[in-house]
């Protein structure tokens, strides 16, 4: 319940029962009332906001002429409701836009307006104060923090919430610590910084199944996917100038240069308007990994897929026999295993004691591999969840 202060100003003093009646026949309660006459230095008081003002004399002078009555009304809503049953200040202008209302019906002019009422909530607890300084405005208080906090709520968290509580309840499985899943929810999808695409990065050593688990990704999510290699092959076949020596480093297993990759891979995220980038094969050096977090973005996680040599090379040769690369073959692979071993794995170990990696055994079939993957993207995303896939949360490891 909200309190508003009232005066019967003593131009309309003698309509003051029937204004009294028009206010509690409008649902208020007049909690408080009392007549009296104010002294000129209690209505310069009341009225100090306007001491400079040109009309302030003529308004002491008004004010203090008769009788006023002053009141504390209750109700919801109070004070608009009280300024919309005065009406316009101007009695003349109330004629004409509010005939109903009391000023026009009891006013004058704009100085004999027949009543007051509170502009505010603050200005209300200010004169209610003034006038009746024993009155408890507690109640007050508690309504207007609890609508304040609840406008609060609906406008800041409760959206978020919803569309989290949502998600949450159509994954199946559902969350095995909900609480968890909410927290990660709302720290990924809970600020404007969530308008950027999210980026991952996705490595692992040569044939792990990178692309093959990113494919399982996109499917799923509707992210983008970036494979570094394939940018740096699509290079080499558009004929460019680099495009001879990018082949050249490929087929020796060797690095390309991070700002030509980089650029590729800027060029690609700048071009996409999906909410989720898999950046599959990069950073595959200390330095790159810098470069891309100080000139590109920040990421929100490693995804690392943990494989042992011979697995990768069985693979990789049997990719060989159609995939047309000029490194899926033996002598390439040892080279590439090479490189992965003394320049990639320091940039996993690098992230590790940061704690973004997540790491996927990457030993089983394509699909037990995604079952543990997919649970690493469900609290990024609201929709695109096929309800259909269990899963356990292993992410087990084997030392590459
Ligand atoms: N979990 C897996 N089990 C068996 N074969 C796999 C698995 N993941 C990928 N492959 C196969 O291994 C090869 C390398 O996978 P790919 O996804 O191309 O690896 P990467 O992108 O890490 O080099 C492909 O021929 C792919 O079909
Ligand atoms: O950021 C990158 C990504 C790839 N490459 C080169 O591209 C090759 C193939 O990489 P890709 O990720 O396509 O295949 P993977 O070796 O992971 O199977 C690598 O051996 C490197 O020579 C590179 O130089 N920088």
């Amino acid at each position: 319940m909200e309190h508003t202060f009232a005066m019967i100003k003593p131009d309309a003093f003698e309509n003051a029962d029937e204004i009294c009646k028009i206010i509690e026949g409008a649902d208020f309660k007049i909690a408080e009332k009392e007549s009296l006459t104010l002294t000129p230095a209690k209505a310069k008081s009341f009225y100090g906001e306007h001491k400079d003002r040109a009309f302030f004399s003529g308004l002491i002078e008004f004010i203090t002429s008769g009788t006023i009555v002053a009141m504390v009304l209750e109700k919801e809503n109070a004070v608009v409701d009280w300024r919309s049953l005065l009406g316009p200040t101007n009695s003349k202008q109330a004629e004409e836009e509010a005939p109903d209302s009391i000023r026009a019906r009891y006013g004058t002019d704009v100085q004999k307006n027949a009543a007051h009422g509170s502009d505010s909530p603050s200005a209300a607890e200010r004169e209610i104060k003034f006038f009746f300084p024993e009155f408890d405005l507690t109640e007050t208080h508690r309504t207007s923090q609890g609508e304040e906090a609840k406008e609060y709520l609906m406008m800041t968290v409760v959206p978020t919430l919803n569309k989290a509580l949502t998600t949450m309840c159509r994954l199946s499985p559902r969350p095995s610590d909900p609480l968890q899943w909410l927290s990660e929810y709302i720290s990924t999808n809970g600020t404007a910084k969530s308008q950027k695409p999210k980026i991952f990065f996705v490595l692992g050593g040569p044939g792990a199944g990178k692309g093959t688990q990113c494919d399982k990704i996109v499917q799923e999510f509707d992210y983008a996917h970036f494979s570094a290699g394939d940018l740096l092959r699509a290079e080499v076949n558009s004929g460019s100038e680099q495009g001879a020596m990018i082949d050249g480093m490929i087929k020796d297993g060797k690095i390309v240069a991070g700002e030509i990759t980089l650029s590729l891979l800027r060029k690609a995220i700048d071009g996409t308007d999906k909410k989720g980038v898999l950046i599959d094969g990069f950073p595959r050096k200390l330095d790159q990994a810098g470069a891309f977090e100080s000139q590109v973005s920040d990421f929100e996680f490693v995804l690392f897929f943990d494989c042992p040599e011979k697995t990768m090379e069985e693979r990789l040769l049997q990719r060989g026999k159609t995939s047309g690369r000029v490194d899926d073959n033996a002598e390439s692979i040892r080279k590439r295993f090479k490189t992965f071993v003394e320049t990639s794995l320091p940039v996993i170990e690098y992230y590790d004691a940061k704690s973004k990696v997540k790491r996927i055994d990457a030993t089983q079939s394509p699909d037990e591999v995604y079952k543990v993957v997919r649970e690493n993207f469900t609290v990024y995303s609201s929709s695109n969840l096929t309800p259909t896939v269990t899963s356990s949360n292993s992410t087990s490891s084997t030392p590459p």
